[in-house]
């Protein structure tokens, strides 16, 4: 099929580059012009694993332009993918997808050939119908069609997601859903040999196809970030009560995941959830259900919880070593998560501003992430050329996201550069021996020192 991708995004740029593997014939559009440019001669604007060399097995299927007119003109489908960041308010921002919408429109008028407008971006529901309208307005009716298909990918992750999803979800009428089954036929019958080191993974069975009404589609991506952040300000919680009775969140995880109703992902207590989604979408599903009469008290919770969750490491270290002005704190990671450079609300970033803020000399690392970081903190921050170097005469690390580089490190070395040996760990991520003698502090799970671990009311 002939497929063009509004927006080169982390989800536009995924999505076409896996149709183009999948052998359709692919236009990508963006509007930032440089980013064109740079796609076009093969440099990738952000770091997502294994999508560069994914493009590059099929540069005959795939092409760049800032320039929509053509690429819809050609079209079978059309992906909406652009960014719908938060406003001030929570609402998300639609303006991108809107303008994205109108100029697609103008085309559709002067082309004859049938053409689905798919929406992959996260929108408030009534936004697939706000746009159907404006199909029908300008008189396409009878050869344009709308569906919504949200998108379930994860950064650093996301050809994994979307070679081998568990569902793929459209929102739209029967004839439009066709159309998309179809598009996605190797994937929802897996016929396609696996571009991805990983291959299939074991016990992998044929993602759902799940036909809805676009509304439901809509709501049913806000619901899905929001139970999964609702897990994680839940485990938080339950971690802060472990560091309070001696208790340690990862045997409680651990048990808790294991009932099948529960189940163990996104379980992992820490120092709260980052990205550009769920913050986003938590913010904006309390927004929508305000906007609509109804006050969504779990949710407010969640994002509450997870706003007050990263200070922990700040009281933590207060509690170690009493005044941070003039003490060298390191800092290990800056992305919001391990596998990309992404900082879009991530927790590093307010965290160093506040130990600046208190006098501390901050030096951070973080293995591809420190080029985008350095725009976003303060000029005083040292950028640390290795691990080593960022732990060098620190009287505290803080490990703020689990990079593998961290979670093998050698504790002793770690320990031999240090000043004072003591580490926070903001992901509970370190594997800490009765041996290291590692001043050794998680989330939920205590104090680790010479005697073992020891709590809060001990
Ligand atoms: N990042 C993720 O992991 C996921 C994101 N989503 C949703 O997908 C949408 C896109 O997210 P990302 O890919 O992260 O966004 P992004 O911010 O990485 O990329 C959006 C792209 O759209 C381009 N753009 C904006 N207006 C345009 C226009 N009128 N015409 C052409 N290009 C235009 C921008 O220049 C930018 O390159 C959002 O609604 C997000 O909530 C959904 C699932 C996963
Ligand atoms: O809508 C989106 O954009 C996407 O948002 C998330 O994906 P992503 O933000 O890439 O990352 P996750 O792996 O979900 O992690 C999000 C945050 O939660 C944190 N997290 C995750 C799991 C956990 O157990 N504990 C925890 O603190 C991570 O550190 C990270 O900061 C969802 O997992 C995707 O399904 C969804 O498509």
């Amino acid at each position: 099929m002939k497929v063009t991708v509004i927006g080169t995004g982390y989800v536009g740029l995924t999505t076409g580059a896996s149709l183009a593997y999948l052998n359709h014939e692919v236009t990508c559009v963006d509007t930032d012009d440089r980013k064109v440019e740079q796609l076009s001669q093969g440099i990738m604007p952000f770091y997502e694993p294994g999508l560069h060399e994914l493009i590059h097995m099929r540069p005959d299927h795939i092409r760049f332009t800032s320039s929509a007119w053509e690429a819809v003109m050609d079209a079978d489908v059309v992906f909406f993918a652009v960014g719908t960041p938060a406003n001030e308010d929570g609402s998300p921002n639609l303006t991108f997808l809107f303008s994205a919408v109108e100029e697609t429109i103008g085309y559709l008028r002067m082309k004859s050939k049938p053409t689905v407008l798919i929406n992959k971006s996260t929108v408030p529901v009534g936004t697939g119908d706000q746009i159907d309208r404006k199909v029908k307005e300008a008189g396409l009716a009878n050869r344009v069609m709308v569906v919504s298909n949200p998108e379930f990918l994860r950064q650093g992750r996301a050809l994994f997601d979307t070679f081998y999803p568990e569902r793929i979800v459209v929102g739209g009428e029967q004839a439009a859903s066709d159309v998309l089954e179809t598009l996605y036929a190797a994937v929802l019958n897996q016929s396609f040999e696996s571009p991805l080191l990983t291959g299939r993974p074991d016990g992998y069975s044929l993602p759902d196809y799940i036909r809805v009404d676009r509304r439901s589609a809509e709501l049913a991506k806000y619901a899905a970030n929001a139970f999964l952040a609702m897990k994680i300000s839940f485990i938080n919680e339950i971690a802060n009560v472990c560091d309070r009775v001696g208790a340690d969140v990862r045997q409680v995880a651990g048990i808790i995941g294991a009932d099948p109703r529960i189940g163990p992902s996104f379980l992992q207590a820490g120092i709260g959830y980052g990205g550009s989604c769920f913050p986003k979408d938590t913010r904006a599903l309390q927004f929508i259900a305000d906007t609509n009469g109804y006050d969504f008290k779990l949710l407010s919770a969640v994002i509450e919880v997870n706003q007050s969750q990263k200070f922990i490491m700040i009281h933590k270290l207060y509690e170690q070593l009493g005044e941070l002005a003039g003490k060298q704190i390191a800092v290990l990671g800056l992305s919001f998560k391990p596998g990309t450079d992404d900082l879009r609300e991530a927790p590093s970033i307010p965290l160093i501003r506040t130990l600046v803020a208190a006098g501390a000399k901050v030096r951070v690392h973080d293995p591809v992430a420190m080029r985008k970081a350095a725009a976003l903190l303060p000029d005083s921050v040292h950028f640390a050329g290795g691990i080593l170097e960022a732990l060098s005469q620190a009287d505290a690390a803080l490990l703020i996201t689990e990079w593998p580089e961290y979670t093998s490190m050698d504790i002793g070395k770690l320990k031999s550069v240090m000043r004072r040996p003591l580490v926070i760990d903001g992901r509970n991520a370190l594997n800490v021996s009765e041996h290291d003698e590692l001043e050794y502090i998680g989330i939920g799970i205590g104090m680790k020192g010479t005697a073992g671990y020891v709590y809060a009311n001990e």
